[in-house]
Formats: structure tokens, C-alpha cells, sequence
């Protein structure tokens, strides 16, 4: 066992033993220095899921030298995202995350700072979504409209997009003087990476599963369609303003995002000081897993919970939106860091599914 596993159990045990602080978190036991990593085997979201029915709601468990605390319950998410927000609002970034985001240059992988709130700021209130999505919705009309044969595209005749570019937006942010809103050529690419690899991966494993839900379940598939028979007309392409209007596709995005969340444990946070979780110590620096797959799936919350069921949103679709404020339901995550694209990944979502199964015929 070498010091970094031996040090947060000595420098405990003097405290337990003057009774200043409280207990770690129970968990299972692992080996020296490797800790419990060679019994996690290759579906992590199943094991964690399995060690939260042994252990509760909160667990420790060492992943080599690194002490992970996954969090398990609706009210201890709370704790960590609600109530003590600030303290654990910083990301703990693997090795090859800071590689790829130029030490974490972006919003996903910064530590909770000026950078963040600076690029935070930018993408949520200053970013022109509307063209991010039109840019994806003419991708994808295009690429309808060739599977149908159709000629009549929205492209402006030299096969390139008429549409104003986001890329051209940030630049000039690089562009500008005014210290609060410029930024690095750095920064940019940062930005371009959150919105095309963290955006366009989830984005698409979300689609992927809600399509192979619709195909196991043909009554859902059903409905869609004559929803969107019904919504859009059967001789039209579907636009932006129907979206609003397709609520049933809306239940069934919500439930697959139940079953299938995107990022099983959201993006890992890390304390900036030692705190508790649920009356145990939680030492500064500690990775913190929100274990969505294990409380989407809890019996204690869901009726039926491994059922494929919609209607489940259907009487009540706005309490369970993606806004993050009933923590049994935070596919997109909670708090500061929720998710930042959220507008963007709704509309995208229930754009490419509608044009999906409206135009071709699974
Ligand atoms: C279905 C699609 C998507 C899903 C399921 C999803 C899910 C998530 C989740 C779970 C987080 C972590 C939240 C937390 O730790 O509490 C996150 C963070 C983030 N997402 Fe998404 N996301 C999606 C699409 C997008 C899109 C389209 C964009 C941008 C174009 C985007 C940008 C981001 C960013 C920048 C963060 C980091 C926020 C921060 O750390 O402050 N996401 N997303």
C-alpha cells in the first residue's frame, strides 16, 4: 500500500480518535495499490449498481490510487449538487481528458473558476444555438431529402450552406478587446470540442437508443407515427415549430433517457475541501460519482423500473423535464454543471427522431 492510500486513513485516524471528524463511507475491500480495480470487470454502471444494493446509498471504493465515493440516492445528489454546490462543483479530469481539452481548457473539464464561469457565460447565454441547430438541421434535411431523391434541398446551389457560422462567432470573440467576453484561439478550440465531441456523442448514442426502443416496442412506435401523421401531415418534412407540439416522442425520449442515460455517472466531481456526504467524510480531492443508472433503475422510486413504459411521463411531463430539480430524474445532470447544451440536445434529438422515422419507414 503506498502513501497516498495509507495517508487519508492515518491522518483520519488521528481525528476519529480526537473525534473531530466522522467515518469514510463504508465499501468494499480491495488490493493493495490496485485497489478494487480488477474486480469492476467491463460494465462499470452494472457493477457500481450491484455494489449500491450491497452498500447503500453511499459507497467508497479505491480505483488504484484514486478514493471514488458514488453517490446513490435522490437526497444525498442533493447534498452534493444543491446544497453544497460550491464545494463540489470542480471535475476531477482523467490524464487523457486534460490531453484532449488542452489541460482543461474547456467548460466540461475546468476546474469551477474564471475560465468556467467565463466560457460558461459565453455558451449559455451568448452562443447562437438557433444556428448550431439549423447547421445540424440542414445536414440533416440533406441527407433526407437524398435518401428520398428529392432535389429540393436547402442548399444554395454550390452544394455549400447558406447558413451564418458558429465557428465565425467564436472567432470573433478571439477577435475582440473587451476582457470579459474575448478569448484565446485556445479557448476556441476548447469550446468547438465540448460542442462537437461532447455534444455530437451523446447526442447520437440517445438516438441510437431511443430508435432501438421504438423497434422492441412496436405500440410506441405506433403512436409516434400517427402523432407525427398527424403533426406534421404526411406530405411534409418536419420543421422546428412542430417540435413543441410531438409530446408523446417527448415521453419517449424522457423514458429511454431513464433507462439509457448518456453518462451513467455524469461527469465525475472532486471537492475543493473535505466535507460529508450523508453524515460520512468525503476528503478533498475525492473523485464523486452521481450514480444516475442506479437511481433511474431504483424500485424504491420507479414503478416497474427496468419496463420500457412512456406514459409513465405522460400525466406529468413537466416534473420530470431535464432542468435537473427533481433528483430522481438528472439525465443531463444538476446544478452548476448540469449539462450546458440542453436546448440545443432537446431540439436535436426530437428533430432527428421525428425526421427519422417520418421519412423512412423502419
Ligand atoms: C442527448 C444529449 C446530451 C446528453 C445526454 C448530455 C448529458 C450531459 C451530462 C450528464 C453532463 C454532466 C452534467 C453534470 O455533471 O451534472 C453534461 C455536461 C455538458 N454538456 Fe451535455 N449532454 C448532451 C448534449 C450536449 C450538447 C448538444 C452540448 C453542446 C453543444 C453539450 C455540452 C455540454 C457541456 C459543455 C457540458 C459541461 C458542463 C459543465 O461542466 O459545466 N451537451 N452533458
Amino acid at each position: 500500500m503506498n502513501m497516498n492510500h495509507i495517508f487519508p486513513y492515518f491522518s483520519r485516524f488521528t481525528q476519529v480518535f480526537h473525534k473531530v471528524i466522522p467515518p469514510l463511507p463504508p465499501g468494499p475491500r480491495g488490493l493493495p495499490i490496485i485497489g478494487y480495480l480488477p474486480f469492476l470487470g467491463t460494465e462499470h454502471h452494472r457493477k457500481f449498481e450491484e455494489l449500491a444494493g450491497v452498500y447503500g446509498p453511499i459507497y467508497k471504493v479505491w480505483l488504484g490510487q484514486k478514493l471514488c465515493v458514488v453517490v446513490n440516492s435522490p437526497s444525498l445528489v442533493k447534498e452534493v449538487v444543491r446544497d453544497q454546490d460550491t464545494i463540489f462543483c470542480n471535475r476531477d479530469p482523467p490524464i487523457a481528458a486534460l490531453a484532449a481539452t488542452f489541460g482543461g481548457a474547456d467548460i466540461a473539464f475546468s476546474s469551477y473558476g474564471p475560465n468556467w464561469r467565463k466560457l460558461h457565460k459565453i455558451f449559455v447565454r451568448e452562443m447562437p444555438i438557433k444556428e448550431i441547430f439549423q447547421w445540424s438541421e440542414n445536414i440533416l434535411d440533406t441527407a433526407i431529402e437524398k435518401r428520398m431523391n428529392s432535389n429540393e434541398g436547402k442548399e444554395d446551389g454550390t452544394g455549400k450552406f447558406e447558413q451564418k457560422d458558429f465557428l465565425q462567432f467564436l472567432l470573433e470573440l478571439k477577435e475582440k478587446n473587451d476582457t470579459a467576453t474575448s478569448i484565446s484561439m485556445t479557448q476556441v478550440k476548447a469550446l468547438l470540442l465540448d460542442i462537437m465531441v461532447g455534444g455530437s456523442e451523446t447526442t447520437a448514442t440517445m438516438v441510437e437508443w431511443v430508435m432501438a426502443e421504438l423497434m422492441q416496442h412496436l405500440e410506441a412506435m405506433r403512436k409516434v407515427n400517427e402523432e407525427l401523421t398527424e403533426i406534421v401531415g404526411s406530405d411534409s418534412l418536419v420543421e422546428e415549430s412542430h417540435l413543441p407540439k410531438l409530446h408523446y416522442l417527448d415521453v419517449v425520449i424522457k423514458e429511454t433517457c431513464r433507462l439509457h442515460p448518456a453518462l451513467p455517472f455524469l461527469v465525475p466531481r472532486c471537492p475543493s475541501q473535505s466535507s460529508t456526504i450523508g453524515g460520512y467524510y468525503v476528503p478533498k480531492g475525492t473523485r464523486i460519482l452521481l450514480n444516475v443508472w442506479a437511481i433511474h433503475k431504483d424500485p424504491k422510486i420507479w414503478e416497474n423500473p427496468l419496463e420500457f413504459q412512456p406514459e409513465r411521463f405522460l400525466n406529468n411531463p413537466s416534473k420530470f423535464d431535464f432542468s435537473g430539480n427533481d433528483f430522481k430524474y438528472i439525465p443531463f445532470g444538476s446544478g452548476r454543471r448540469i449539462c450546458a447544451g440542453i436546448p440545443l440536445a432537446e431540439r436535436t434529438l426530437t428533430y432527428t427522431i421525428a425526421s427519422f422515422l417520418h421519412s423512412i419507414e423502419f
